[in-house]
């Protein structure tokens, strides 16, 4: 990797485990000449924000709700609420400084419009995701209980866990890593979510290195 170092801002919503597992890559060997320059939050309560702070990095709370309360609550209008969130959300991260090299949503809970997609590419920021499902499979939010059921009820073998490019369509960009979990017979969902947020832990890293290693700074 380069002298200068690479940036990271990360979108999260909750708890900021894997943000957590990308700030301490950055400290350790494992991302190097990596630093995590931003984090930003679409809830308040959300202790990744914590996480952020006590690691002193900046961190932001992008709020959904004034933008609704300027449009009807109808379907329409929390689109339309919706895309100039986004669009203000990328105008967000266009203005900070350092400019990061790559956005990391990291249990952003929202889908991502055109609006805060087309702006971000046209800078050449690459947006990637971490997903607990593997490409094709349990699109969306809840993938991991989904997975969970298909086991009890089909006879699911294995599901897994994905970093992978973030287009318009949800969970529908190219992968950069996965690996797989075993579905085992008469687990808990807890025992599971459990697994699968351990595999998220390393697979977040990897991801993110290996987007980092193809841009040339
Ligand atoms: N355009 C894209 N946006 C996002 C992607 C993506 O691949 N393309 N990945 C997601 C993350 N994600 C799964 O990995 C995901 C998260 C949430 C939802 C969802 O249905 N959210 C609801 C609201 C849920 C809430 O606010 O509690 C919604 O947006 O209406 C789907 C997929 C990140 N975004
Ligand atoms: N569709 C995306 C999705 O469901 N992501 C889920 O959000 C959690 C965030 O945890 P964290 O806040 O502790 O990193 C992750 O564990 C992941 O399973």
């Amino acid at each position: 990797m380069s002298e200068s170092p690479y940036n990271l801002i990360v979108l999260i919503s909750g708890n900021g485990s894997n943000l957590q597992a990308l700030i301490d890559a950055c400290a350790s060997s494992e991302l190097p000449n990596t630093r995590v320059t931003h984090v930003i939050s679409n809830r308040k309560g959300a202790f990744g924000l914590q996480r952020a702070a006590k690691a002193s990095i900046p961190t932001t709370y992008h709020n959904l709700v004034p933008f609704k309360r300027k449009h009807p609550q109808t379907e329409e209008g929390t689109a339309a609420a919706r895309k100039e969130y986004d669009s203000s959300l990328a105008s967000i991260i266009l203005s900070l400084s350092p400019r990061p090299d790559v956005i990391v949503c990291a249990g952003w809970m929202h889908i991502l419009t055109p609006e805060f997609l087309n702006p971000i590419a046209a800078q050449g920021i690459k947006v990637i995701n971490l997903h607990p499902a593997l490409p094709g499979e349990f699109a969306g939010a809840g993938a991991i209980e989904r997975a969970w059921k298909a086991g009890k009820e089909e006879g699911l073998k294995r599901t897994g866990v994905m970093i992978h490019e973030v287009i318009a369509e949800v969970d529908a960009g190219e992968a950069v890593v996965t690996e797989e979990v075993e579905l085992r017979e008469g687990e808990g969902l807890e025992d599971l979510e459990k697994r699968m947020h351990e595999v998220e832990h390393g697979l977040i890293v990897e991801g993110t290195r290996k987007v980092l290693e193809k841009i040339k700074k």
